[in-house]
């Protein structure tokens, strides 16, 4: 017999809770499947403990860097409290928190693996045995995220490497870590294992950080160099070996080796959406699911005459994130409600009902050492854009906020600027504590704020924030001079040639 309901959700990360929030919130009824653990990999594998792990050894170096905190630092690391703080955070693998908050709400959970069975329809093979199926009255939301790619490399699957929760998770730090992969969980757990005395190396095979501007790569791995790790840039791996005494044996392009006593495997993520039944409603199996701005799967069966299939998170490939997720779930949560109830759907760019800020405003901290973040466009994709660009880069040794902060502070700091339109299209930070700079720029992107109106943002004294108004002198502002000039003399201006005339002020 099949069971009725309004929405059902498969997954329950952070983006499959979300989604079911705000359906349910709406008054409707929602079942949420979760074959681990409800939380997601978010919780329990990824952002959470990765961050716990890395957190004691930041606040330890932060101390290290002001005269007179730093003589009252004289300690080591303590790692077992550093995993205990981290056992806490994920609540020691339990999801009892999450099930009773979704009891709270009002949303069934079914325990176990979920998968299409045709349109609307959805089976679930009960983690206690058995199955049970459902009908969707309105809508389906898929939320199955990532898996890590295992990459085709001679031996590598033989050797037992670790992935992301092997690292997450670990109980004993090893003596000797490889790392496989410059991007941000590479760099990240590279950080927290050199943070906890391993004898890290780095395995890229190009630069780190790839996606950012090339500075947060180049900081970070003067940083991790700094913190003893070995860094090895355009290297190629080409086979693993555990041997008989349990070492792994790692060999370069070229017959170099490295050895440690374990291998991490940070080389991207695929989608978990191979026993989803996606083949049930003509989609492929094993594929991202490629959606609107809506959420809405694309070329799913049935979706156009009713939408009823959607994908948000990880899944859909369009940033894979926590917050962007979360972000998707809360526009798609709304919008099947809005479907359902017969309200009005608000899907114009920047609507509630769509992810439009995925294509141009997507903010990422990378908790490193330094810490790298950015968010919009960098100054390459900005061009490759077709836009004419200004770039403002500043060193944050211009910030007395940042030497109170922190004794001889290193960081560096770019806004990229669309002359044309006169607003910020990008920004990167790369230094100690940046992290809480993000969301100003986030907010500068998505609210198109002028250049001459941030201006009159005035950043507090003495904070990080006054990077801003660096930032903005590096732009440049008209002196009375300046405006009295004959307009030829302004256009000579040596990189003003692509801004408009009302936006003088913004490009001069
Ligand atoms: C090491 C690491 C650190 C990270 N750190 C950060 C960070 O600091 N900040 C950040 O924003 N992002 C971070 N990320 C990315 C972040 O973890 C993901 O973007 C996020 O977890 C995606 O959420 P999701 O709900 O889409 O998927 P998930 O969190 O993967 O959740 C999907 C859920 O679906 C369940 N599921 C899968 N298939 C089925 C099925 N067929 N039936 C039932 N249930 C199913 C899974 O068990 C899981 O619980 C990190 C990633 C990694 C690997
Ligand atoms: N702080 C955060 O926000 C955070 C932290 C960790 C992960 N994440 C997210 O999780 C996702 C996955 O992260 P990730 O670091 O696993 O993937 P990634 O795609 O960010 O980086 C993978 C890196 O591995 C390299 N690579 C791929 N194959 C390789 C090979 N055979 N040999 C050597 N290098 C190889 C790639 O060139 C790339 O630099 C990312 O999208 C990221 O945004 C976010």
């Amino acid at each position: 017999m099949e069971r009725e309901v309004d929405v059902i959700v498969i997954g329950g990360g952070p983006v499959g809770e979300n989604a079911a929030d705000r359906a349910r919130a709406a008054g409707l009824e929602v079942v949420l499947v979760e074959r681990e653990l409800v939380g997601g990999e978010c919780s329990y594998w990824a952002c959470i403990p990765s961050k716990t792990l890395l957190r004691s050894a930041a606040a330890l170096r932060a101390a290290q860097r002001v005269d007179g905190a730093k003589q009252a630092v004289t300690g080591r690391l303590d790692v077992p409290a550093v995993l205990a703080r981290r056992d806490y955070w994920v609540s020691d693998w339990s999801d009892q928190g999450g099930a009773d908050w979704l009891e709270s709400i009002g949303i069934g959970l079914e325990r176990g693996h979920g998968r299409l069975d045709g349109v609307r329809r959805v089976v679930v093979e009960r983690t206690g045995g058995g199955e049970v199926a459902y009908r969707a009255r309105h809508a389906v939301i898929v939320a199955t995220g990532t898996d890590p790619v295992v990459p085709r490399i001679d031996g590598l699957a033989e050797a037992a490497p670790w992935t992301s929760r092997e690292a997450t998770s670990v109980t004993e730090p090893p003596a000797r870590l490889v790392v496989i992969g410059g991007g941000v969980t590479g760099v990240e757990m590279a950080t927290a294992f050199a943070g906890f005395g391993t004898e890290v190396t780095v395995l890229a095979r190009s630069g780190l950080l790839s996606t950012m501007e090339p500075f947060a790569g180049e900081a970070v791995a003067k940083g991790l160099r700094e913190l003893g790790a070995s860094v090895r840039l355009d290297a190629a791996v080409e086979r693993v070996e555990r041997t008989a005494s349990g070492e792994v044996v790692v060999t370069l392009a070229g017959g170099e080796t490295v050895t440690a006593d374990e291998v991490l495997i940070a080389t991207g993520r695929r989608p978990r959406s191979e026993r989803l039944g996606l083949e049930t409603v003509g989609l492929e199996p094993g594929g991202w699911v490629s959606v609107d701005d809506t959420m809405l799967a694309t070329g799913a069966a049935g979706n156009d005459s009713q939408p009823w299939l959607y994908a948000a998170g990880d899944l859909n490939h369009r940033a894979l994130l926590t917050h962007q997720g979360k972000y998707q779930a809360r526009a798609v949560g709304d919008l099947v409600a809005a479907r359902a109830l017969g309200t009005p759907e608000q899907t114009s760019p920047w609507g509630a009902h769509v992810a439009t800020a995925d294509h141009s405003a997507v903010p990422q901290v990378v908790f490193a050492e330094p810490e790298a973040v950015s968010v919009g466009l960098t100054a390459a994709e900005a061009e490759r854009d077709g836009r004419e660009v200004r770039v403002a880069d500043v060193s944050f040794s211009s910030v007395s906020g940042a030497g109170i902060l922190a004794d001889g502070y290193e960081g560096q700091a770019r806004l990229v600027v669309d002359t044309e339109r006169g607003t910020v299209v990008g920004a990167t930070f790369v230094g100690q504590d940046v992290a809480e700079l993000l969301q100003s720029a986030t907010i500068a992107i998505v609210g198109e704020v002028p250049i001459d109106r941030l201006w009159h943002a005035v950043p507090a004294f003495p904070t990080m924030s006054e990077v801003w108004l660096r930032l903005l002198e590096a732009l440049g502002r008209r002196t009375a001079a300046d405006a009295s000039a004959p307009a030829d003399s302004e256009a000579s201006d040596a990189d003003d040639s692509g801004a408009r005339s009302d936006d003088a002020e913004a490009a001069a």
